[in-house]
């Protein structure tokens, strides 16, 4: 039996008068689907717990990091051994070594890396790195996706900007966002298009491999293919944004599971294990171009520090093959309940999914664009999360958002979303 909203009602009254919207990222207020936000007070396993003592099934996973749940033990004992010895100084430490030397042998691409500490500074990062190497200074980014806050990638963002509904960003100089193009997920003519036309002045093409901030959207057959063959054709570097796919969608991330070697990557989430990070990797020669062997500069006072090393190297030594078998198992038991139930019920859906990555759209288009996520209906999509959150169930609030599914998620977590999904849908 669901306890109510009413402390959780009450502290947002009290955030709003100090935070602007009440909440330090925009999507968590709740905006979209109309309803007050939940504040949580514990994480364990699967599950959350929020301040008037309602228990959930998380598919949010803190936006993707927590792969193998909330509170993992190993994770929270390595964490409060290291914490005991300091913070952070401001100074090398083995632990970074050896966290570079695990990503760099499970990121076919990346031979080496350097750790920041957000997706947002791992993006913005590799993009002047990706405009010095080549002199150039247009990028391409597609329509719908997000690769985190900066000035030359906050153009048709997905994510909270599509929740929200927001143009591009104000405060973004014209000067720099006439260097972005932008076009549609998956439409490899128009980056020919765009490429006959600004091809020499493109520096690169960014894009995340399965798109994840327009609901789930992955890469049509020959999407991926084609811009390595594009880019490399024009002497344009790929970039391959897996903040949020890096070792969630496959032992060897996005690259390994479809087979294609970017120039440069973007990191973040699970690598840190539930703390702050994010990382730029990739050749040897580009990376080079790095301060202080290269002229590129980049730095961080917190950049590596032992804390986000130490959570995202105990994760990743947790993730094993078996690991994503399980996830993958998972995932399809997940889908394919849901789309049993969707058609059961007649309700009007696509089911997207790539490993543990999930999105139920309320439309009956296939989705594989911004444009096509756009079209599905918003309204339901809010009626259905504040129902499932009622049944106890807590989903991205919003549209443009996947479910993320962790290696705490029990076969009885699953059928109990599977039942409120069926009752949510009824309801609709
Ligand atoms: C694909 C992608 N890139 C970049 C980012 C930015 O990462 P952060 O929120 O850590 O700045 C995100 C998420 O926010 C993301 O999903
Ligand atoms: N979709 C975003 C990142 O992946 C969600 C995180 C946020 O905006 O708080």
């Amino acid at each position: 039996m669901h306890k109510g909203y009413d402390r959780s009602i009450a502290d947002y009254q009290e955030a709003i008068k100090w935070i602007p919207g009440g909440v330090n990222s925009p999507v968590r207020a709740f905006k979209s689907v109309e309803m007050n936000p939940i504040f949580i007070d514990q994480g364990i396993g699967a599950h959350v717990i929020d301040v008037d003592g309602n228990t959930y099934i998380d598919y949010i996973g803190s936006w993707g990091p927590l792969i193998l749940g909330h509170a993992h033990p190993n994770v929270v004992d390595g964490i409060k051994k290291i914490v005991e010895k300091g913070t952070s100084f401001g100074a090398p430490t083995e632990i970074e070594t050896e966290m570079a030397r695990l990503v760099t042998g499970r990121m076919p691409s990346v031979d080496i890396v350097r750790m920041v500490n957000s997706g947002t500074e791992a993006t913005m990062s590799a993009l002047r790195l990706a405009r010095a190497y080549t002199g150039r200074d247009k990028i391409l980014k597609f329509e719908g996706s997000y690769h985190g806050h900066s000035d030359s990638l906050l153009i048709k963002a997905g994510s909270g900007v599509a929740t929200l509904g927001l143009p591009d960003s104000p405060g973004v100089p014209d000067n720099t966002a006439q260097h972005t193009l932008t076009v549609p997920y998956n439409d490899l003519e128009s980056v020919q298009l765009a490429f006959s036309k600004f091809g020499t002045e493109i520096a690169a093409v960014i894009l995340e491999p399965v798109a994840g901030n327009m609901g789930v959207v992955p890469p049509e057959p020959g999407f991926l293919e084609g811009l390595r063959e594009i880019t490399t054709q024009f002497k344009s570097l790929l970039i391959f944004d897996e903040v949020m796919t890096g070792f969630r969608v496959d032992y060897y991330s996005a690259q390994g599971r479809y087979g294609i070697t970017p120039d440069l990557t973007t990191m973040g989430k699970v690598i840190g294990g539930g703390l702050p990070v994010g990382a730029y990797g990739g050749k040897r020669e580009i990376m080079e171009q790095m301060a202080p062997n290269g002229p590129v500069y980049q730095a961080g006072t917190l950049s590596g520090n032992p804390l986000a090393m130490t959570a995202g190297y105990l994760t990743l030594t947790e993730m094993t093959r078996e690991a994503y078998n399980d996830l993958e198992e998972k995932g399809a038991y997940l889908e394919a309940g849901l789309r049993k139930n969707a058609l059961e019920l007649g309700i009007p859906h696509h089911i997207n999914r790539v490993g543990s990555m999930v999105c139920l759209f309320f439309t009956e288009e296939k989705v594989t664009s911004y444009q096509q996520a756009s079209q599905a209906d918003k309204g339901r999509f809010a009626k259905y999360f504040r129902n499932l959150l009622a049944q106890g169930i807590f989903i991205p609030p919003s549209q443009f958002e996947g479910m993320f599914i962790s290696t705490a998620h029990q076969k009885e977590d699953l059928d109990r979303t599977l039942e409120a999904n069926r009752r949510a849908l009824k309801n609709l």
